[in-house]
């Protein structure tokens, strides 16, 4: 495995302070290091610089447009590079606002890809539907092409084109979506695996039928954007949205274990790891841990050795 590492040190999507320091984090647990380790090329790209935008007003509900926006159009050149260099991409965040440019820069190297997408949340919502104006819940409704007519302008957002279909997305680990995103899931009809049907026909049937329908017409690069919080806050609850009921452990490796042997997968978002919102070192430790247990085993870590 050829893999680009980009740290985007970004946290304007959501209001708590210290899911900038993810990338640095995740860094000093060894990750570069573990996945030489493994046999993989790993280059590391470094940190983003995002400049500072003062006066950077809400624009109806939505908070911080001007930095996300201007933050998100620099990591989609980022991610392309890293694409156009031949890597796998490896984006660390950072809240899930990011995704918007880890996606578009995605997109702009291969314009056809399944987006798999673990989260409690669904993040789906727009500028209009959103109860709390924070972009973290909004970076899908600004990519998918069937939801373009509902999206304002907003002050640097003008660069982003959608580049997903409805019918590319599956989401895995569903418990905490709110209404209106409910019914933009059905009225779209996305693939979803929540945590109920987790529980009801356990991980292994639903990575397969997750693969039965990325791989339903033809097979695509697959864009994983993970956000920790899918996992159960008992694993990782340094994160800025902890939900009870999460993933285990277990069930988050299989998840990445799976995905690495479709060989297909071409760029992961590793997002909302945050320290501050670690109560001790050891509930850091854990959430960073798992973070950097998802990312070997995206790229050929097996637990049968
Ligand atoms: N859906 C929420 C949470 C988004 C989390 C973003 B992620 O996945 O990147 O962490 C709002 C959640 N909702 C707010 C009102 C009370 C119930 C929860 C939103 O703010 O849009
Ligand atoms: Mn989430
Ligand atoms: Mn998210
Ligand atoms: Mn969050």
């Amino acid at each position: 495995h050829c893999v680009g590492i980009i740290g985007a040190p970004f946290s304007k999507g959501q209001r708590r302070d210290g899911v900038q320091r993810g990338p640095d984090l995740i860094r000093a647990a060894g990750l570069v290091q573990k996945l030489k380790g493994q046999g993989c090329i790993v280059k590391d790209y470094g940190n983003l610089t995002f400049e500072d935008i003062p006066d950077d007003e809400p624009v109806g509900r939505v908070k911080m447009p001007r930095a996300v926006g201007r933050a998100n159009e620099l990591l989609a050149g980022a991610v392309h590079k890293v694409k156009s260099d031949g890597n796998t991409c490896v984006m660390l965040g950072g809240d899930h606002s990011l995704a918007i440019g880890s996606i578009s820069g995605h997109a702009a190297w291969r314009n056809e890809l399944s987006i798999l997408w673990v989260d409690a949340h669904a993040d789906i919502n727009t500028p209009l539907t959103t109860p709390t104006g924070n972009i973290h819940g909004q970076p899908l409704s600004y990519l998918i092409h069937e939801l373009h007519s509902k999206i304002p302008i907003l002050p640097h957002f003008s660069w982003i084109q959608p580049c997903i279909a409805a019918k590319d997305i599956v989401y895995i680990g569903l418990r905490d979506v709110d209404p209106e995103e409910h019914y933009i899931l059905q009225y779209l009809g996305i693939k979803t695996f929540s945590m109920t049907d987790v529980d009801r026909l356990g991980i292994a049937k639903v990575m397969e039928q997750t693969c039965e329908h990325m791989f339903s017409k033809v097979k695509k690069p697959i864009h994983l954007s993970f956000d920790i919080d899918a996992l159960d806050p008992s694993v990782s609850p340094a994160t800025g949205t902890p939900i009870a009921g999460g993933l285990t452990y277990r069930e988050g490796i299989y998840i990445t274990e799976h995905t690495c042997q479709t060989g297909l997968l071409s760029a992961v978002d590793m997002v909302e790891v945050n320290p501050k919102q670690g109560r001790t070192e050891d509930e850091i430790k854990s959430t960073v841990t798992a973070a950097v247990d998802l990312l070997l085993a995206c790229f050929g870590r097996v637990r049968e050795g």
